[in-house]
């Protein structure tokens, strides 16, 4: 059994700014704490891969953000006519399509938050690291433009393979001489959305009051759920934890299974993603208690990148949260133990790809 309790639960807020964002600008009730949106909020955000299945519903849920006001579509094809679509939702954000390479500097001008779901989905049989040949450098075209048009921003990746998709991104910016560690986000929400999900499911609770951080990475057993730390504190059998554990490890390629070739996660990863960046844009406009897990630049398990809970702040990265690795259970110990040679190796991979880039083009 392990009915382990004490980590701060944090991460509703998110959830409720996000359902209640269609109420622009004004006091929201949390539960836990209350805060103000500046009424004169406008931050500029772009989608790049706005066209795609996860691009499309993440524009709409980012044009009801009441913190948006400029909402910048890229894609390599077809974004015309989402934008001319979205433009008639009549909330402030103002929405605007760039098409092909050469539009791409204009879309990332004076841009907060970047958010790159642009490269390729899996399909049954693969593995998110078969996606690296292709996204790879993808990724790292769009990262050398968001460097050289709006390196202050705050870049939200969410093409796969995530692990080694950030690395990449990374090299590309300090290549460029603009890396700032605290802005680089890998967005792993999606599975922390779901641990909330199947967890509540589970063990009977109310949807909203549950929260379960995810940390390492987002492949396999790089996601590693810390069930021990669920707020509120419940009771977990071993088979529980294990087959908990197991499903959130799995639940993309269940989605992937699901849709036979059709894709991957694009609903469910657009309702995470435009949840973080919501908590991205209420930490730029000072709300001081925004937290969230992320794949990061880190120190808290020896490996130059790992997914934890962060705060979030006006700058980025302000805390990682390495209280959550202190008190595991042997089961989490051993699975983070077991998770550090997978995400190594996924890290190397990147960052060897990017360098070796790097020497090609000199
Ligand atoms: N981080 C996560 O939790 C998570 C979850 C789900 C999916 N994903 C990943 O997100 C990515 C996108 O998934 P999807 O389902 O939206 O795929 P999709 O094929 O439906 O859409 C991808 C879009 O990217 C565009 N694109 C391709 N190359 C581009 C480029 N160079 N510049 C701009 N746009 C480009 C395509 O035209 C397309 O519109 C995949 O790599 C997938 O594995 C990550
Ligand atoms: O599983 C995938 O390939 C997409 C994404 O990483 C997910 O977790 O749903």
């Amino acid at each position: 059994m392990n009915c382990e309790s004490e980590s701060s639960f944090l991460g509703k807020e998110s959830y409720a700014a996000l359902q209640n964002s269609s109420s622009p600008r004004s006091v929201k009730s949390t539960g836990r704490t209350q805060y103000h949106l500046n009424p004169q909020a406008s931050y500029k955000v772009a989608i790049l891969g706005a066209a795609g299945g996860i691009g499309q519903p993440l524009a709409l849920l980012v044009k009801m953000s009441p913190l948006v006001s400029s909402l910048n579509l890229y894609d390599i094809a077809n974004v015309k006519g989402v934008a001319a679509d979205l433009s008639h939702c009549n909330t402030p954000a103002q929405v605007s399509d760039f098409t092909g390479p050469s539009e791409l500097a204009d879309c990332l001008k004076g841009v907060n938050v970047v958010v790159i779901p642009a490269g390729v989905p899996r399909k049954p049989g693969m593995t998110r690291d078969d996606l690296f040949n292709i996204n790879a450098s993808i990724v790292k075209t769009l990262v050398e433009a968001v460097a050289d048009n709006c390196p202050e921003a705050f870049i939200h990746v969410i093409s796969n393979p995530v692990n080694s998709t950030v690395p990449i991104a990374a090299e590309v910016l300090k290549q460029k001489g603009v890396y700032d560690p605290k802005k680089l986000f890998g967005v792993t929400t999606l599975d922390v959305v779901r641990a909330n999900t199947f967890v509540a499911q589970k063990k009977n609770l109310r949807l909203i009051d549950v929260d379960v951080p995810v940390i390492g990475g987002h492949a396999g057993i790089t996601i590693l759920p810390l069930l021990s730390k669920t707020k509120p504190s419940v009771c977990f059998t071993d088979e529980e934890i294990h087959e908990l554990t197991v499903r959130i490890q799995n639940a993309g390629t269940e989605v992937v299974e699901a849709k036979a070739g059709a894709g991957s996660a694009t609903l469910s990863m657009a309702y995470a993603a435009a949840r973080f960046v919501e908590s991205s844009l209420r930490a730029l406009d000072g709300d001081g208690d925004v937290y969230e897990c992320a794949y990061v630049q880190s120190d808290v398990a020896d490996l130059p990148f790992f997914a934890s809970r962060i705060k979030l702040g006006k700058k980025g990265v302000e805390a990682l949260i390495s209280s959550d690795l202190q008190g595991l259970t042997e089961y989490e110990q051993k699975a983070v133990e077991a998770l550090k040679a997978e995400l190594k190796s996924s890290i190397e991979k990147g960052v060897g790809f990017a360098q070796k880039q790097s020497v090609a083009a000199a």
